[in-house]
């Protein structure tokens, strides 16, 4: 057995998987073999889940029969209510929150006995989970604003409806648009940290929810899905600055700051969901006549592709695309969530059908052979 240590498990290939394919010299990324590029804007979110839970894309009477469970799924139990409206009162971080939800989650659901590897009880209830994440974050907050929930409607797809419950109006084309189509760019990626986190937690045969937990927490890091946040603070604090996103990232790089939005431990060139997200910022730019956060965005990639060898992954365009949308920064990671929690249960899927318990090894450097001495002699 080798003792060599791969920091962080780079490179460290340890399972086989049908989900999702990427190049990372060449910016590539498909699902299930499908290029992003051909259907990112085209499928729903819905079409998306059922293709990483299921292996193909529905047909359209079993799209509108999953669309229309996952629609009857949305809707909190009362307890549930009451939580987020106890969170909100604490000012609970957004993600902190939704971990919380999403455990108790499990208290209220159906299936909780079920045996943790029976994979119609772990669809029914990714369903339930996957439904019911975006009417939290909405309802948490509107409630930390001190309005009223939106209850959830049944006739709007995941995105529009998510938008409804966050604003109580339905949003115009461009922003459900948008929307849905992030949703679907932010579904899976291979074995990122928050995915793993999943596996590593299913691999002991324990249940969907605890799945998710985990890797809701391992998502709110700033290395990871928390950067679209940061990435906006950035923006945000370029604008307040005297001086432009030139002179601005010059600086920053100079300085040795880490540039949120950038880099990435698979991808050696541009992440091809920017391509896509970076397109979404400017139509929306360009329909609400303030194009300068777009614009802010590409004087930075510009510099950034010049000066280093760092170039945007996914969070870097969300940013000012949500920030156009009006959404609150601090749920940008949560919203990644409410995407990510698909890949995140397919991979639990696949791992409950082939299991073996996830359990790397550290090479030991302490001390050996010290000499014990009892409290009251020390
Ligand atoms: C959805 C996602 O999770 S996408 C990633 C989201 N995260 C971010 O955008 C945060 C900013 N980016 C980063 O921190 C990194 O690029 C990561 C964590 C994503 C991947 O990095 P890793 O492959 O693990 O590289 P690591 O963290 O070891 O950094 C290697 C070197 O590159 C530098 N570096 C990496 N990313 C950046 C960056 N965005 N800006 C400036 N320097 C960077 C590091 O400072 C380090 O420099 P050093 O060797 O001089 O100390
Ligand atoms: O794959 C990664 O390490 C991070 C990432 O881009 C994602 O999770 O979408």
């Amino acid at each position: 057995m080798s003792d060599e240590v791969k920091r962080g498990l780079e490179g460290v290939v340890v399972s086989e998987s049908r989900l999702s394919y990427i190049d990372g010299d060449a910016g590539e990324l498909g699902y299930r073999g499908y290029a992003i590029e051909d259907f990112a804007r085209e499928a729903s979110f819905e079409e998306v889940l059922s293709l990483l839970w299921n292996g193909e894309w529905p047909t359209p009477d079993e799209h509108d029969e999953f669309a229309a469970r996952l629609a009857a799924e949305r809707d909190l139990d009362t307890a549930v209510y009451d939580l987020i409206e106890e969170l909100a009162a604490q000012d609970e971080n957004p993600m902190a929150m939704m971990r919380t939800v999403t455990s108790a989650l499990s208290a209220y659901d159906e299936d909780v006995d079920a045996d943790p590897d029976d994979r119609e009880a772990n669809l029914a209830k990714g369903c339930r989970i996957t439904a019911k994440l975006p009417t939290a974050l909405a309802a948490f907050d509107r409630l930390r604003r001190g309005d009223g929930p939106v209850a959830p409607r049944e006739d709007l797809g995941h995105a529009e409806n998510f938008l409804y419950m966050l604003n109580g109006e339905l949003p115009d084309d461009v922003a459900a648009e948008a929307f849905d189509t992030a949703l679907v760019l932010h579904a899976d990626h291979g074995l990122n940290a928050s995915t793993f986190s999943a596996m590593v937690t299913t691999s002991t045969l324990s249940d969907l929810h605890s799945g998710v937990t985990s890797a809701i927490g391992t998502l709110a890091g700033g290395l990871h899905g928390g950067a679209n946040q940061n990435v906006m603070r950035m923006l945000k604090e370029i604008d307040e600055s005297e001086r432009g996103p030139d002179e601005w990232i010059e600086e920053a790089v100079a300085e040795g700051r880490r540039i949120p939005g950038f880099g990435h431990r698979v991808y050696n060139v541009r992440d091809p969901r920017a391509a896509i997200l970076a397109s979404y910022s400017e139509q929306l730019g360009e329909t609400s006549g303030e194009r300068k956060w777009y614009d802010y965005s590409v004087a930075i990639e510009e510099h950034m592709a010049e000066e280093t060898k760092f170039a945007p992954n996914v969070d870097f365009y969300s940013a000012s695309m949500y920030y156009q949308m009006g959404i609150p920064m601090d749920i940008y990671t949560p919203i990644f969530s409410l995407s990510r929690v698909g890949g995140w249960i397919a991979h639990m899927l696949e791992q409950y059908e082939d299991n073996r318990l996830i359990r790397p090894r550290a090479r030991y450097v302490g001390e050996r052979g010290r000499e014990f001495v009892p409290l009251d002699e020390r």
